[in-house]
């Protein structure tokens, strides 16, 4: 089912979901659902399966020397989607990229997707790799999400790639699309970025999932703002609870955004990182609680491993 029939369904109760990452290949997939387990019992209408970007790996050569190879370590996102959806009869959304793929294997994403019965896909062009300065199209690939939503859009009308096939046996996706509360890090002003938005948004994104963000105030405002542009998707907060101390820095660092002083003053008095995990549980509750008395209609959070705090939060907020 649609994450917007999904919401529509809920009459008002917030929902939960979280999003995993695929393991790195050759990795047992019964970890993974060692870590979703768990959060069934607080029934996730849905759960979102990233893609990870390719990356370089140094291969020893016969000379000794290391040889530079370019390859995806973490693949098998749609097939992930399809277990997950037959496993525990929820809907999985798997994320597709412009980063890294030609239109043309975009499209094979899309056609297994439709295949598969998948009713949702989120839209995002990607982050740079991590030997890039900045993010680069691939060759005949998608630049902006936007293109992708289009991409998309297409196939929901029945048109293929090159106008070969026009059928009346149409894909009929729902569409999620990244939106910043605090902005992208490209984009030089909020304001600007929304713009961005409210264009993937008339190109046909049905919802919007936030970055993540620390500050409930600054989710409240960029709704406000979305709104008063004529953005009417529903607009899902993302949460990610801070786990380890490397976090406080990597965060800000890797999706430039602020937190707050009285969360880094919780954290600069723990002792261990055990203790750090306990502060990112306790400052997710109080998010999630503010959020859910605000209606918003689903909190969304980054399990991006060990899901044991993100069962630990559920538990006090659903
Ligand atoms: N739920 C999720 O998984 C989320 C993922 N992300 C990640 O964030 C990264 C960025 O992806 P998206 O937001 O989908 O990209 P996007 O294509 O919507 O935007 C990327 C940047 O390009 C700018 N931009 C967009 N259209 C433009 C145009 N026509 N001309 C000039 N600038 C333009 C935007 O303002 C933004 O700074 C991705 O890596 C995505 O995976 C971010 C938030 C949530
Ligand atoms: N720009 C961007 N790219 C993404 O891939 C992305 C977003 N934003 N925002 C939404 C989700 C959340 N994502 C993530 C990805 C990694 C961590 C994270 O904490 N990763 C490491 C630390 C970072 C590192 O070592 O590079 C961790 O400790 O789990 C959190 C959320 C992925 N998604």
């Amino acid at each position: 089912m649609k994450v917007t029939e999904h919401i529509k369904q809920a009459k008002g109760k917030t929902l939960f979901s979280f999003e995993i990452v695929p393991p790195q290949k050759g990795q047992n997939i019964q970890e993974l659902y060692n870590n979703i387990d768990p959060l069934m019992e607080f029934k996730p209408p849905f759960i979102d399966v990233t893609t990870s970007r390719e990356e370089n790996v140094y291969l020893p050569k016969e000379n000794g020397l290391l040889e530079k190879k370019i390859t995806r370590m973490r693949p098998g996102t749609v097939g992930i989607c399809a277990s997950l959806k037959y496993k525990y009869d929820v809907d999985a959304i798997p994320h597709v990229l412009c980063g890294g793929f030609t239109k043309e294997e975009t499209e094979y994403v899309l056609v297994d997707c439709h295949y598969l019965g998948l009713d949702n896909v989120m839209a995002l062009r990607g982050d740079a790799r991590k030997d890039e300065a900045y993010f680069q199209a691939a060759n005949g690939g998608n630049t902006y999400a936007i293109d992708l939503v289009e991409q998309i859009n297409n196939l929901n009308n029945g048109k293929y790639l090159h106008d070969i096939i026009e059928t009346p046996y149409k894909s009929d996706f729902c569409v999620g699309v990244a939106g910043y509360p605090e902005k992208h890090l490209e984009s030089p002003s909020l304001d600007t970025d929304l713009k961005r938005l409210k264009e993937k948004v008339d190109a046909g994104a049905h919802y919007v999932v936030t970055q993540m963000f620390f500050d409930n105030q600054k989710y409240f405002k960029f709704v406000e703002k979305a709104r008063a542009i004529g953005i009417t998707v529903p607009i899902l907060p993302g949460i990610k609870p801070i786990a380890i101390q490397r976090h406080m820095q990597i965060l800000p660092q890797v999706f430039r955004l602020d937190l707050p002083e009285p969360l880094i003053a919780e954290v600069e008095k723990c002792k261990n990182n055990k203790e750090i995990r306990q502060v990112g549980i306790e400052w997710a509750i109080q998010q999630s609680k503010e959020l859910i008395a605000a209606g918003v209609p689903v909190v969304h959070y980054y399990s991006m491993g060990k899901s044991s705090n993100i069962e630990a939060i559920a538990k006090e907020v659903f």
